[in-house]
């Protein structure tokens, strides 16, 4: 048997050290990229967001947890310009990028994934890649005039694309329509998407849902090797397991507030976070790896009993 035979193997994940980053909502980090100040979004008389303060530490992988509703995905809207708030500012890289347009903020290196639509599921997986570098700082007005420098820039593009979609095992499927892809592998295409604009912070929204347990520990190493090269990574996730394997810092959310951050090990067992999930217990996937141990499972019984 040849040595260079490849064999999918589970690797440990090596965690950066930020046990010496203190364990408290809003707390300073050491190398913070994204700092963010009184942000509120209110929906009618309904207060979705409302963070005093966050420090994202740079090139680490945090994750963003919390009950339904808590308020994680209008956050994630807020900082990536596809909503606007109704106060508040944030910093990236020390640039204050609060109420810019999504397509500046892409510029600015902050990009976040998008579930594969309708429409974008009726292209090809190729055409995705293609249509994810028209955001890209290369592209300029002058350039797409210029046949010449356009065809350039298309046969970069593609190589470019080829690259990252090899990276995911996915250049097979390039020409295959991206509503063919299994659960996994569109979430493979969606992060792939976002790497065409050479993103400083990435941002996944749900990055496991739907993916068939197979796959998890693949993509899980994909978002580690992202980290590994220098990126920051912030993700929401309910997959308590992905969370737990994968994050150097999690910080939860409930009732729009941040009401814990710290290591995965510790924060599990915060009592915020187990009262947060309490509070919205009925909608929540705790799983094989929950959060709760059997007392508070006994409590929770408890109170399903009394309704
Ligand atoms: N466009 C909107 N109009 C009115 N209410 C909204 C709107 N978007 C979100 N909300 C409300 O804001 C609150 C926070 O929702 P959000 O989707 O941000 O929570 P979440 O933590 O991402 O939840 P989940 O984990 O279920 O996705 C919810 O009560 C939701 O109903």
């Amino acid at each position: 048997m040849s040595d260079d035979t490849t064999t999918e193997t589970t690797v440990d994940p090596v965690k950066l050290d930020l046990s010496h980053v203190e364990a408290t909502p809003g707390s300073p980090k050491p190398t913070s990229i994204l700092t963010v100040d009184n942000v509120r979004r209110r929906f009618g008389g309904m207060t979705a967001v409302d963070v005093d303060h966050l420090e994202v530490e740079a090139k680490a992988i945090t994750a963003l947890i919390g009950p339904n509703g808590a308020g994680k995905t209008t956050f994630f809207n807020l900082l990536t310009g596809f909503d606007v708030p109704d106060q508040g500012s944030w910093t990236f890289e020390g640039h204050s990028l609060g109420g810019k347009p999504a397509a500046k903020v892409a510029r600015a290196g902050m990009v976040r994934t998008f579930q594969l639509t309708k429409a974008l599921s009726r292209l090809t997986v190729m055409d995705n890649m293609r249509l994810a570098a028209r955001n890209h700082p290369g592209e300029n007005m002058f350039a797409s005039l210029v046949p010449p420098l356009w065809r350039r820039r298309e046969v970069e593009v593609t190589d470019k694309a080829s690259e990252i979609l090899e990276r995911f095992n996915l250049l097979a499927k390039a020409d295959d329509f991206a509503g063919s892809l299994s659960g996994g592998q569109r979430k493979l295409l969606e992060m792939a998407r976002a790497l065409m604009t050479d993103p400083t912070m990435i941002m996944l929204d749900e990055p496991m849902a739907g993916v068939n347990p197979a796959l998890v520990q693949s993509l899980l190493g994909h978002i580690q090797a992202l980290r590994d090269e220098g990126m920051t990574v912030l993700f929401v996730e309910h997959d308590m397991h992905a969370v737990r394997h994968v994050s150097d810092w999690v910080v939860v959310m409930a009732e729009g507030r941040i009401v814990a951050e710290g290591p995965p090990e510790s924060v599990m067992n915060d009592q915020a976070v187990i009262d947060a999930y309490l509070g919205a217990h009925h909608d929540t996937d705790l799983g094989d790896d929950s959060l709760l141990d059997p007392a508070i499972l006994a409590r929770l019984e408890e109170e399903e009993k009394k309704r």
